[in-house]
C-alpha cells in the first residue's frame, strides 16, 4: 500500500491478423487475432480518494465516459470487490489513443487502472488473477496487460506469445468519429449471411508468424489480413481513400485497424513512414496520421507520469 499516486503507460494495439469465425451462441465470435502492441500510449495515474472517481485529459477526452461505463473504473471495483475493500481512487487518464478506433484505448485503460490500483492498494495479485480479471473485463484487455505480440485466441483474451525479429514501421490514420465495435461485428455477419459464405474456423497465417519472427517487413505485408474491413468499409465507404492514399505514398500493406476506422500502413522504414505520413495529413482524408513502431512493451508501471495535459 502506497499513497504516492502511481502512474501506469499502456499501448495501444493493431491487428496485423484477424480471422473472425462464424458467430457463436454467446454473441461474440471466435478468433484468430494476431496482435502487435504499438507505441502510442494512455497513461492511468492512480491516487488516493474518498471515492471511485475519473478524470480525462487529451484530444478526445469528451468522448470518453466518465462513469461506471469507463472500463478503467470497471477494472477498479472489479479488483476492489475481489479483494474485499473499496475502490476509493481517483484515476486520471492522460489520453492519447484515438477513442473508438479500433485500437483498443479502452482495453487499454482497464489494464492500466488494474495495474495501477494493483500497485496503488498493495493488492500483490498475481499475473493469472490479473489476466483473469482482464477476460472478465472484454476480449483485448488482457493483450493490453501483456504487450508486445501475441496471438489471442477464443474470442482474442486466450493469448500465446509470439516472438518478433525485428521492429516494424506502422503509420495509424486517424479518423474523425469512431465505429462501435459490436455494429461492426454485426454489420460483418450481415455482408457474409448476404453472400451465403461458409465461414472456415479462424486460423493464424503461418507465412505471418515466420514474417514476425523474423523481423521481415515485405513479407508480413504480404500475409496481413482483416476479415473486418469490408464491414468497416461498408459503414464508412470513405476509408478507402484514405486506404488508397496510404498505399499511393509507398505504404507496403494498408488495412483498417480492427474494427476500424483507424487506418494502418506498414511501412518499410522510418522515413518512408514519415513520408506516407505527410501525405495522409495532406490528403484531408483523415483527421490526423500518427509514425511509430512495434512492437511495444505491455502495460508498465512508470513515476513520475511523462504526461501531463
Ligand atoms: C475488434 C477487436 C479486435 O482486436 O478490437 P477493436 O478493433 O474493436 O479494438 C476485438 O475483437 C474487440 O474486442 P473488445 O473491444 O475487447 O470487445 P468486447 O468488449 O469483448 O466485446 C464487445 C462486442 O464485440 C463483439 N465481439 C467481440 C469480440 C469477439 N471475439 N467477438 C465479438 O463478436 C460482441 O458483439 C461484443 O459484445
Ligand atoms: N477508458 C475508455 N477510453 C475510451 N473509451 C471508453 C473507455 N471506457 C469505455 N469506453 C467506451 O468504449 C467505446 C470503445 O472505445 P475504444 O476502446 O477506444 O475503441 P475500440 O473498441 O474501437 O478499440 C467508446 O466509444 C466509449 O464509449
Amino acid at each position: 500500500m502506497t499513497t504516492a499516486p502511481v502512474t501506469v503507460r499502456v499501448p495501444a494495439k493493431v491487428n496485423a491478423q484477424l480471422a473472425v469465425g462464424p458467430l457463436r451462441a454467446d454473441g461474440f465470435h471466435d478468433l484468430a487475432n494476431v496482435f502487435l502492441a504499438v507505441g502510442l500510449y494512455d497513461e492511468v495515474t492512480a491516487t488516493p480518494a474518498d471515492a471511485l472517481r475519473i478524470t480525462v485529459s487529451g484530444p478526445d477526452a469528451d468522448q470518453v465516459p466518465l462513469d461506471s461505463g469507463n472500463l478503467a473504473a470497471r477494472a477498479a471495483e472489479a479488483l476492489a470487490a475481489r479483494h474485499g475493500r473499496r475502490a476509493d481512487v481517483h484515476l486520471h487518464i492522460a489520453k492519447d489513443i484515438p477513442v473508438a478506433g479500433g485500437m483498443a484505448g479502452g482495453s487499454a485503460d482497464a489494464a492500466g487502472a488494474l495495474l495501477a490500483c494493483d500497485t496503488l492498494w498493495g493488492t500483490g495479485a498475481t499475473r493469472d488473477e490479473l489476466l483473469d480479471i482482464c477476460a472478465e473485463l472484454g476480449s483485448d484487455v488482457p493483450f493490453s496487460l501483456v504487450g508486445g505480440a501475441a496471438l489471442g485466441r477464443g474470442r482474442g483474451e486466450l493469448l500465446e506469445p509470439l516472438t518478433v525479429g525485428g521492429t516494424f514501421h506502422w503509420v495509424f490514420a486517424v479518423a474523425d468519429g469512431g465505429l462501435s465495435t459490436p455494429a461492426v461485428y454485426r454489420e460483418c455477419d450481415r455482408l457474409r449471411q448476404a453472400a451465403a459464405v461458409t465461414v472456415p474456423a479462424p486460423e493464424a497465417s503461418p507465412a505471418l508468424l515466420a514474417a514476425l519472427r523474423t523481423g521481415d517487413a515485405a513479407a508480413l505485408a504480404a500475409a496481413v489480413g482483416n476479415d473486418l474491413q469490408a464491414a468497416a468499409l461498408s459503414l464508412r465507404p470513405c476509408l478507402a481513400d484514405t486506404l488508397r492514399t496510404g498505399t499511393e505514398a509507398g505504404a507496403l500493406a494498408a488495412l483498417v485497424s480492427g474494427s476500424g476506422p483507424t487506418c494502418a500502413f506498414l511501412a518499410e522504414d522510418a522515413d518512408a513512414a514519415a513520408r506516407i505520413g505527410k501525405a495522409l495529413t495532406a490528403s484531408g482524408t483523415c483527421r490526423t496520421a500518427r509514425a511509430t513502431t512495434a512492437p511495444a512493451p505491455g502495460a508498465t508501471v512508470v513515476a513520475p507520469p511523462t504526461r501531463r495535459h
